[in-house]
């Protein structure tokens, strides 16, 4: 398959779990034919700057949007870009890398789906939006750990950072192919992060899998933990498909069939048996996350970009 780099965006909140979901889709494509950028490396000023200018990071004017435009440009005609580097350690920027793009690149970060000319890049666009308080008990926990910040002052950054959440980051939402949200099924704060359920809103902007092949009339399939449902988001048609975190084997199996009977190149990732590993992923506060939403939710990503790689694939030929 040989085909201009395809261009997968992840856009969501600060600890909207982008890298973990990145890493997860990255580890099934094979590490070595993906490039990963996150765009927290486009930040204009470092932490230093940003207290004292009182402007965040998630503000578009505190980012390069038109440099991430110029290099996601580059990435998709194949041509390599001297990226900048933001260390999170640190809070300032370390020397710029060379990066030539893999076949497949996964642009991750806060304002990806800001301006016209990003959105355009890309070949799938993924939004990840969990419950605020799942995010927030994220934040503090990788924040903590990672980060160097003391839960409080995770606290006051989250309260500080809302009003730009809500102006810049959630907007983002209405422009994404497909919408990811983990969530507790008891809607509380009493969860096992290995047992969230998922809800993938998929809009028609790019044609998904036939998934009415396996749910009976009512969308159910074999009981209530799968379900497929019509639905709007922000004031638009779209599909619903939630997956419970103690959905069966055998329920899982068979939208993986779905998926791989489109794509047959995906068919050597969907057996549970062959490959162990899918929805299983090293979350960034070193944990090891596994669980069958996340199993399905990587795979409809992946699906979606062999699909566009098949068709980038097509188009050279006819070239
Ligand atoms: N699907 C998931 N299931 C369970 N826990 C998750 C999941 N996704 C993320 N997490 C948890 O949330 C934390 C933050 O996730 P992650 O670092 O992937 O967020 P991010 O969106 O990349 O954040 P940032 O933009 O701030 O770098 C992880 O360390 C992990 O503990
Ligand atoms: O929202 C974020 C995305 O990761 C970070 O807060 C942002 O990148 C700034 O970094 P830091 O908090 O380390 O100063």
């Amino acid at each position: 398959m040989s085909h201009r780099p395809i261009i997968l965006g992840i856009v969501g909140d600060s600890a909207a779990g982008k890298t973990t979901l990145t890493r997860g889709i990255a580890q099934i494509l094979g590490e070595d034919n993906v490039t990963v950028i996150c765009t927290d490396d486009y930040h204009r000023y470092d932490r230093k700057q940003r207290a004292e200018i009182g402007i965040s990071a998630l503000h578009p004017d505190c980012n390069y949007l038109d440099i991430i435009q110029q290099h996601l440009s580059l990435l998709r005609s194949g041509q390599p870009i001297l990226k900048p580097i933001y260390n999170h350690s640190t809070g300032a920027f370390d020397p710029p890398e060379y990066i030539k793009p893999n076949k497949f690149v996964i642009v991750e970060g806060l304002l990806g789906y800001s301006t016209r000319g990003m959105r355009d890049t890309y070949d799938v666009k993924v939004f990840l939006a969990p419950p605020e308080a799942l995010r927030s008990t994220w934040k503090i926990k990788r924040d903590t750990r990672k980060r160097g910040y003391t839960e409080e002052q995770v606290i006051e950054q989250l309260r500080k950072r809302e009003s730009d959440s809500e102006a810049f980051i959630r907007p983002q939402r209405q422009w994404a192919d497909a919408v990811v949200t983990f969530y507790p099924s008891n809607g509380g704060t009493e969860y096992d992060d290995l047992l969230l359920n998922v809800r993938l809103v998929l809009r028609p902007t790019i044609p998904h899998p036939d998934f009415t092949k396996i749910l009976d009339s009512n969308g159910n399939h074999q009981g209530s933990a799968v379900r497929l449902e019509l639905d709007r988001d922000m004031g638009k048609p779209v599909d619903v498909l939630e997956v419970d975190g103690h959905a069966t084997d055998e329920q899982v199996r068979q939208i993986e069939r779905v998926l791989c009977s489109e794509v047959p190149h995906l068919g050597q990732f969907c057996s549970l048996e062959g490959n162990q590993d899918i929805g299983k992923v090293v979350g960034t506060t070193g944990e090891t996350l596994q669980s069958y939403p996340l199993a399905i939710t990587q795979l409809l990503i992946t699906y979606h970009m062999l699909k566009a790689a098949n068709v980038a694939a097509a188009m050279a030929i006819q070239v």
